[in-house]
Parts: structure tokens; C-alpha cells; sequence
């Protein structure tokens, strides 16, 4: 047996685009991913938002499934263009009703919401205006962050104000791969610097609340391919994980990445603003990332393209998304963030899961196997980094539906309830029952 400490809190996690669909109901108004997914050939198969598991209608009946998993928290996103359809002026109270009756029917189930701000969804009106590599957003989202705080404040207690900045900077301004579509290096680095300015306009506005306040960064631990390969590494760290981690954590840019990167657009007080203390930080773990410079390209001088240099080594398992299966990540980058963040707060681990070929099979279950090994190895790992003395509070797995998995559209199942897309049918897999039975023990038998 493998348990948690007392209070572990054992959740589940989920993103409004990916779920809700009901893309224009109520109010709602337009996103980058509404607009990108609709891009001929953005999106694999053509798939979009537009309907994914219909949960903007079917909340109710997915509440009863964390309730079945017997979860005490879940991670959830609001959808800025429901609440403010212009991205900023006129809130839309549709918008926010719906938001409430999610969390108070929650609270009812003794579940703890816990809200992100922000998993990907700009208002379309704000990126015609440059969205993030315009400074005027970060103001947008400070407006954002008092509307969802004057609604909701009393009752949600732990607030999350960005997921994964470096996936909304990097991927979705400087490789293109991700909304809003934009390849452009001093694009992404504009960008990534206005989010983090975002998030510190965002905290002391939701500190005025009952709420505990924090961020999601995606982490991955970078391994050199051969040692000739450091520099290369140390560059992809510098890109992926200590851009956002020592403005966050230690109020100021690496230094050797900013005299790779050439950035120079920081603002008096803007560190000062994005280092404001965290209750918590919450980590995205799915995989390391192995980097081998080689003769290729030479890296782009903002985002070494992780495409070029990403040279995963054959021997190593890999789930259906191509990313190395490998759960001893997750113990060495906590054991990492204690090391060299001293200031490092109590860590959430806001997401883990893996996508595998899921099917149901002619006695109507999903037995997916590889999927209870993948989180049984991860939350092995991640006991070892609490022995290590990392104070980790909660695991949320991700994710409670299959969805809409970004540029993957559908054929990438996360889920621990496998979801027709037919017929709206959610169907527990063998995980979703396991998951069940290591929240009741409190670890793993
Ligand atoms: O891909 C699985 C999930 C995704 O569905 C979530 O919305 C998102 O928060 C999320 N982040 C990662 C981490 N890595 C990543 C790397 C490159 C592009 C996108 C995500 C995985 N995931």
C-alpha cells in the first residue's frame, strides 16, 4: 500500500472547450479555438468544439460520475467568452448563472471546485487586437478575473488563473500548431511574457476572495539524447520549463535565455507583478523530453522546435499521443522544483493521463490496462517525491471524459469514461473503476 498523506485531495480535471460544445448558447461569444478548429486543416479530421461531449447541457449527469469516482475535488475551466463575450465590456450573466449553479451543485456533492481562469479559450475580439502579444489583454484579463471573482468568490476555494502558458505562447504563437495559429518567435515570447503578466495582474485580484490562488505550468524534465546534445537540452529546459518557472517562482527570467532569446520587453514592476507568492503551483506532467541538437537545423532563436529536436529513444514505451511513457519524470522534476525553487509552494499535480487505443469491446466495456499501468506507475512516483519531502496536496487526473484533444480533435481518448460521440453515451473503463478504488484507500493498494 502506497498512501497519500491525510487529505490528500484526489480529483479529476477537465477544459471547457473540450467538453461544453454549445458554442453559441446563452450569450456566449466567439474564441481563437472556435475560429481555429473551423481552419481547413487545422484540426485533424476537421473536428471542432462545436458539440465534444455536450457537457455545456450535460453537466449534471457528469457531476453524478465524480460522485461515482468518489473524487473530493475537480478541476474545471470557465469559458471567457461565456462570461465576457467581447472579451471584455459587457458580462454576460448567462454566462456566469451557469458557472454557479456548476459550483454550487459541487459544494452540494461535498466536491471542491477548482477553477481555471484561463485553459486556452481567448475571446476572438481580443486576439483581432493581437490577443497576447498586445499588452492590453493583460488588462482584459485582470477585468475577467474580477467579474469571475465578484461571482463567485465566496464559494470557490482554490483559483487557477492560467493553464500551461508556455502551450498558449509557444505552441499557439511561435510553432503555429495551436490556436491562434501564429509562427512567429518574438510573437510567442511577446506573448508568454504578457500571460505571465496576466497571471500577476489576476492574483491579487482573486486574493480578495475566500480562495487559495495559484498556476498550472507543464513540466517536463529534459534529457540530452548524448552528451554532446547539454547545450541543445539545457536550451529546451530554458524554452519549456525555467522561462516560466523563475519569473514565477524567483521574480526574474534566466538569464542565459534571455541573451538566447534577445528579450528586452519587460516593463519596470512587471517581475515584480508575475513573482506575487502562490498558495499553490500546479504541475502538468505527462512525459520527459529528450533533445538531440545533431546536424540538424539550427534551433529557432526562440522556440528550439521540439519537432527538430525531439529524438525519443526506441526502447521506451509511448502512449497513443507519441510521448515517452516515462513515470519517474514526474519524482525527478518535483524533486528538481524543491531543489532549485526554494521559494516553491505547495505543489498540486493539476494533470496526468495518457491517451491509449481505447475500444469497446463486444461485452460493451473499455479494459484499458495500459492505461491503470500508466497512472499506477505515475502515482508511484509521485509517493517517491513525497517521500523525498516534495509537499505535493492533490493529483488530479486528467481526464474525467474523453474530449476534444486540441489539434487531435476526437481521435485522442484521455478519459477514465470512454464517450460516444454518437450518441452522448459515457461508459466507466476498467481505469475509471481502479481510479475509484485508489481515491477510497487513499493510494494504491
Ligand atoms: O494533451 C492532453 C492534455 C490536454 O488535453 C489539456 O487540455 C492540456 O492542459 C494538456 N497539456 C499537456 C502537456 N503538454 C503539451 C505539449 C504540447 C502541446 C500541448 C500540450 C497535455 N494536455
Amino acid at each position: 500500500m502506497r498512501a497519500m498523506p491525510e487529505g490528500f485531495r484526489w480529483g479529476v480535471a477537465t477544459a471547457a472547450y473540450q467538453i461544453e460544445g454549445s458554442v453559441s448558447a446563452d450569450g456566449r461569444g466567439p474564441s481563437i479555438w472556435d475560429t481555429f478548429s473551423a481552419t481547413p486543416g487545422a484540426v485533424r479530421h476537421g473536428d471542432t468544439g462545436a458539440i465534444a461531449c455536450d457537457h455545456y447541457r450535460r453537466w449534471k449527469q457528469d457531476f453524478a460520475l465524480l460522485s461515482e469516482l468518489g473524487v473530493s475535488a475537480y478541476r474545471f475551466s470557465l469559458a471567457w467568452p461565456r462570461i465576457l463575450p467581447e472579451g471584455t465590456g459587457q458580462v454576460n450573466q448567462s454566462g456566469l448563472d451557469h458557472y454557479r449553479r456548476l459550483v454550487d451543485d459541487l459544494l452540494a456533492r461535498g466536491i471542491e471546485p477548482v477553477v481555471t481562469l484561463y485553459h486556452w479559450d481567448l475571446p476572438q475580439a481580443l486576439q483581432d487586437r493581437g490577443g497576447w502579444t498586445n499588452r492590453a489583454t493583460i488588462d482584459a484579463f485582470a477585468r475577467y478575473a474580477e467579474v469571475v471573482a465578484e461571482a463567485l468568490g465566496d464559494r470557490v476555494p482554490r483559483w487557477i488563473t492560467l493553464n500551461e502558458p508556455w502551450v498558449s505562447s509557444f505552441v499557439g504563437y511561435g510553432s503555429g500548431r495551436h490556436a491562434p495559429g501564429i509562427a512567429d518567435g518574438r510573437s510567442a515570447l511577446l506573448a508568454a511574457h504578457h500571460l505571465l503578466c496576466a497571471h500577476g495582474a489576476a492574483v491579487p485580484v482573486l486574493r480578495e476572495t475566500s480562495g487559495q490562488v495559484g498556476v498550472t505550468v507543464n513540466l517536463s524534465p529534459v534529457r540530452p539524447v548524448t552528451p554532446e546534445d547539454a547545450d541543445a537540452a539545457r536550451r529546451v529546459d530554458g524554452c519549456q520549463n525555467r522561462w516560466f518557472l523563475d519569473p514565477l517562482l524567483a521574480g526574474r527570467y534566466p538569464e542565459d535565455m534571455i541573451e538566447w532569446y534577445g528579450f528586452a520587453d519587460a516593463e519596470p514592476g512587471d517581475l515584480e507583478s508575475i513573482a506575487a507568492p502562490l498558495d499553490f503551483l500546479g504541475v502538468n506532467y505527462y512525459t520527459r523530453t529528450w533533445v538531440a541538437s545533431g546536424d540538424r537545423d539550427v534551433p529557432h532563436p526562440v522556440h528550439p522546435s521540439l519537432d527538430a529536436h525531439q529524438v525519443l529513444p526506441e526502447k521506451l514505451p509511448r502512449t497513443l499521443m507519441g510521448w515517452t511513457i516515462e513515470p519517474d519524470g514526474l519524482r525527478e522534476l518535483l524533486v528538481r522544483l524543491r531543489t532549485d525553487y526554494p521559494g516553491l509552494p505547495p505543489v498540486l499535480i493539476t494533470e496526468n493521463g495518457a491517451a491509449f487505443d481505447d475500444y469497446v469491446d463486444p461485452e460493451g466495456g473499455v479494459d484499458d490496462e495500459e492505461r491503470i499501468a500508466f497512472l499506477a506507475g505515475h502515482l508511484s512516483a509521485l509517493a517517491d517525491a513525497i517521500d523525498a519531502g516534495v509537499d505535493v496536496r492533490g493529483y488530479f487526473c486528467w481526464s474525467l471524459l474523453d474530449n476534444f484533444e486540441w489539434a487531435e480533435g476526437y481521435g485522442r481518448r484521455f478519459g477514465l469514461y470512454h464517450v460516444d460521440y454518437a450518441t452522448q453515451h459515457r461508459l466507466a473503463k476498467a481505469s475509471a473503476r481502479w481510479y475509484a478504488d485508489v481515491v477510497k484507500r487513499n493510494g494504491l493498494p
